[in-house]
């Protein structure tokens, strides 16, 4: 048994080998949607540096930690240009496709990559950067508000196994806060009334119609209209006793109207809160989340709106495709 480790550091050899691989790929694929790029991608992940690979493998298999960090990419400043204003009406491929493929390659590492129908006009990497208007709120593309601790799309079954994230720029280090809670500090009643079925996750505002071109996705965005008012109550921990996992967006739940259930999830909310630590991304960096294990968030910053501003790439990853096997049109989409 080896004791996991928390950070990659790639040498400089390291990193021009990553770089060189995901250019020549830029060229070779047409899109993070590409079919081909994504049925290719483990192969073409087996030319990534063999430590980052164990790495990552390690981080996986031993499943002890909430995140792990790759570092040490290197982020070609002058050719992804200017953060962008917002995510819709971007070329494809964009300047930044080799930062998007080296995403899917640490993901192809740890399973597929999936996108939501409902999320960001159904693309497979999201951006992430704060948007005019958008400063107050509870997603990604806020910035003046703490972004809350959750659990990536919490109040979905399908959710991510592993989120990754990716930092592209970050000139005022505005953290990423995460929280790796010890559960086993709770008490045993409580840890009881997390276990069952007790909570209600609604599905947060990224998902909403109006932040999203909606059509051909009705079904889809109704769905997620249900799962705003329906009585499908959750447990929040699950797994083993010894070493749960853990599913909550407390901001997006419904306060229990059972009083015990109330002091749970209270009491779990504030284990999180008390275990917070702040990971401010560098430019290279690649954060991988353990969804099941971290909760995580983002500190308040100002936005420059000048093309400045931090930015980030995400991934949604999935070790198990078959289980939305109802909801994607073939074998190998990715949209669920
Ligand atoms: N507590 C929260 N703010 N939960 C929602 C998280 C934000 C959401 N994942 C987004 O894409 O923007
Ligand atoms: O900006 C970050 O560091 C995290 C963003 C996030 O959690 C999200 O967009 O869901
Ligand atoms: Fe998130």
């Amino acid at each position: 048994m080896s004791t996991p480790k928390r950070i990659y550091t790639l040498s400089s050899e390291e990193a021009a080998e990553a770089e060189n691989l995901t250019l020549r790929l830029a060229k070779e694929y047409s899109g993070p949607a590409d079919e081909q790029l994504l049925r290719d991608l483990p192969l073409l992940a087996a030319e990534l540096p063999v430590g980052q690979r164990r790495f990552l493998r390690d981080f996986a298999l031993e499943d002890e930690l909430g995140y792990a960090v790759v570092r040490g990419h290197t982020i070609d400043d002058a050719r992804i240009g200017p953060t962008p204003e917002h995510w819709r009406g971007r070329p494809v491929p964009t300047p930044e496709f080799a930062e998007e493929i080296l995403l899917l390659l640490h993901g192809s590492l740890l399973g597929e990559p999936f996108g939501w129908k409902t999320q960001q006009d159904a693309r497979l990497v999201h951006d992430i950067f704060p948007i005019k208007g958008f400063e107050t709120e509870q997603m990604g593309i806020g910035s003046t508000d703490t972004l809350t601790l959750h659990t990536e799309d919490a109040f979905h079954p399908w959710r991510a196994d592993y989120l990754l994230l990716e930092c592209l720029r970050n000139p005022d280090k505005v953290a990423t806060i995460v929280s790796e809670p010890d559960l086993r500090s709770l008490d045993a009643d409580v840890l009881e009334l997390l276990h069952e079925p007790n909570f209600l996750i609604r599905p947060d505002d990224s998902h909403l119609a109006k932040h999203n071109v909606t059509k051909g996705v009705d079904a889809e965005f109704s769905e997620i209209d249900e799962m705003k008012a329906d009585d499908n109550r959750v447990a929040v921990l699950y797994g083993s006793r010894e070493h749960p996992y853990i599913r909550i967006d407390p901001y997006f739940m419904e306060t229990p109207t059972d009083p015990a259930a109330r002091r749970a999830l209270q009491a779990v909310s504030d284990l999180l809160e008390a275990s917070c630590l702040d990971v401010a991304l560098e430019p290279g960096d690649v954060l991988i989340i353990n969804n099941h294990r971290l909760a995580h968030g983002r500190q308040a910053f100002q936005a420059r709106y000048d093309g400045t501003d931090r930015w980030l790439k995400r991934v949604s990853i999935t070790t198990d495709l078959r289980k939305s096997h109802e909801r994607r049109v073939s074998a190998t989409a990715r949209l669920i």
